[in-house]
Parts: C-alpha cells; sequence; structure tokens
C-alpha cells in the first residue's frame, strides 16, 4: 500500500454520520456506467454535497465524462502519476470542501491510485464512487479494476443488459479492427463502440462468452434480405479471428 498522506477529513461529515465507502460499479462497454456516474453525481450534489469528478480517456477525448444518453460534465483528467489524495488536498487548501468523488473509466486507475481513494474513504470520510469496464478486449481483469475487487466496500455489476448479436446477455467486450476481432494489442486503446467513419478505425462489440470466445462478430446487413458474417468464415460457422 502507498504511504498516507495527510489530508484533513471533510467538513460535510457531522452531517453524514455514516461511514465513507468505496463503491465500485462494473460492467462491459455501454452498459450505462457514464450514465450512472453523472446521476450519482447529481443526486450527491443536490443534497448540497461537493465533489470531484475525474476520468480517464473518456471516448469524447475531452476531460469530460460523457454518456451515450447525451449527457456530459467536465471532469479533471487523471494521469497514471496522478496523486488523488494530493489533488483532494489541494482542493481543501483552495477552501473547497470534497464530500465524494466520482471516477470514471477506473478500469485505467493504477492500483496505487485505487489505494488512494481507499485511503480517502477511511482517512478523510471521502465517499467514492468508481466506475469502470470488468475485462478488457482479452477477457481479462484490467488492473484497476482488479484492486477495486480488491479493496472497494462495495462491489456491483451494472443491472443494464447489454445484449450480444445472438440475443444472450453479452459481458465481453471484443476489440475489432478493420472489421475482424483481434486478441493482441495494447490493453489501452480508446475508441466507441459504433463504428468509425474510415473502415480502418478500432471500435469494440459487446459480445455473449460464447461469441467472444468463438470471435464471431454476427452478420451484417449487405442488402435487402442479405447478410454476411465479417471475417473469414469457417465451415462450422466460426470466423477466423486474428
Ligand atoms: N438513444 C438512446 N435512448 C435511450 N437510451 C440510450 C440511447 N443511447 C444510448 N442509450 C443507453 O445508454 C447506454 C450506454 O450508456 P453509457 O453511460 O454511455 O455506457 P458506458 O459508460 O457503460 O459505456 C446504453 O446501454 C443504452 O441503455
Ligand atoms: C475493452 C477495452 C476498452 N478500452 C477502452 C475503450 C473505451 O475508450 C473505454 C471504455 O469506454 P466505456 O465508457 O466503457 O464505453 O475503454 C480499452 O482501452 N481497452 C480495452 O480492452
Amino acid at each position: 500500500m502507498s504511504q498516507p498522506v495527510s489530508v484533513p477529513a471533510s467538513g460535510d461529515r457531522r452531517r453524514h454520520a455514516a461511514p465513507a465507502h468505496l463503491t465500485f460499479f462494473h460492467g462491459p462497454m455501454d452498459c450505462g456506467k457514464s450514465t450512472l456516474a453523472l446521476q450519482v453525481d447529481h443526486n450527491q450534489s443536490r443534497q448540497g454535497r461537493q465533489g470531484l469528478r475525474l476520468t480517464q480517456g473518456d471516448r469524447s477525448r475531452a476531460p469530460q465524462i460523457s454518456s451515450r444518453v447525451g449527457l456530459s460534465r467536465e471532469a479533471v483528467e487523471l494521469d497514471a502519476d496522478t496523486d488523488v489524495r494530493l489533488m483532494v488536498r489541494d482542493r481543501w487548501a483552495g477552501g473547497h470542501r470534497v464530500d465524494y468523488v466520482v471516477v470514471d473509466e477506473a478500469q485505467f486507475l493504477t492500483g496505487r491510485q485505487v489505494e488512494q481513494l481507499a485511503e480517502l474513504v477511511d482517512e478523510s470520510h471521502v465517499d467514492v464512487y468508481a466506475f469502470g469496464l470488468t475485462t478488457d478486449f482479452r477477457a481479462e481483469l484490467f488492473p484497476g479494476t482488479r484492486r477495486l475487487f480488491e479493496l472497494a466496500d462495495v462491489v456491483q455489476r451494472i443491472q443494464v443488459e447489454v445484449l450480444c448479436w445472438c440475443g444472450a446477455p453479452g459481458l465481453l467486450n471484443a476489440r475489432v479492427v478493420d472489421g475482424a476481432m483481434v486478441r493482441e494489442g495494447e490493453t489501452v486503446v480508446v475508441a466507441d463502440t459504433a463504428p468509425g467513419p474510415s473502415e480502418e478505425d478500432t471500435r469494440y462489440q459487446v459480445l455473449c462468452r460464447r461469441h467472444h470466445v468463438r470471435g464471431q462478430l454476427g452478420p451484417t446487413p449487405t442488402g435487402p434480405g442479405q447478410l454476411s458474417f465479417p471475417g473469414q468464415q469457417l465451415a462450422d460457422g466460426q470466423v477466423s479471428v486474428r
């Protein structure tokens, strides 16, 4: 664990005597994480609590939390070197309260940053709400997600079901490059689930486990009444994956 940093307790503590919590909401892409992050922020601030919104690598490439429902709010952009305890301490030094922290794209946090968030909860009574992907395109936990699973007081899978093309619940994220699912590459590649303007763009597609394992992206309409499978289709209906 990282060394504690002295951060004063929140001035709001008397009005919120319940212990603070580190809560982690997780799921695949497109399940409503950013929407929920903005709702939590809205509901907290509506009750007079003051918060800090944090993000890293939002799809919009702007320092904001943006939801596909159409909402967005500005947020402080983190990088791997940001010490979130010092960030909160700076706010306090500037005369601002920080009663809660909302962190979107929490899968990109380092393990140390998750530990810093836990310290803010335990030592400074700041409520932390983190929102992030469960697994990467290889169906493996992101490091930040793993540490949140280890340390969070409350871990909740987001309830909204994203559906695979077959209709089954989609829990895994496929990375699609030039129309084909890939299983090798950098862990972090910021992109959307919507196809990009160019065919060479990377995009993601949420799949059920079976179709993630098989690498099947599903049929795409090619014309009236016609369907084609992306990638090279094999005899047994599977699609070759790079
Ligand atoms: N036009 C729309 N009408 C209603 N809901 C929508 C619309 N577009 C997107 N959504 C909802 O937004 C969700 C994606 O929300 P978002 O917060 O961007 O997801 P995440 O942050 O998990 O990637 C979709 O699962 C869907 O429920
Ligand atoms: C699976 C996976 C995703 N990413 C990126 C792609 C997006 O920019 C974000 C997730 O955004 P969302 O708010 O959940 O829609 O993460 C990545 O970098 N690596 C991956 O393996």
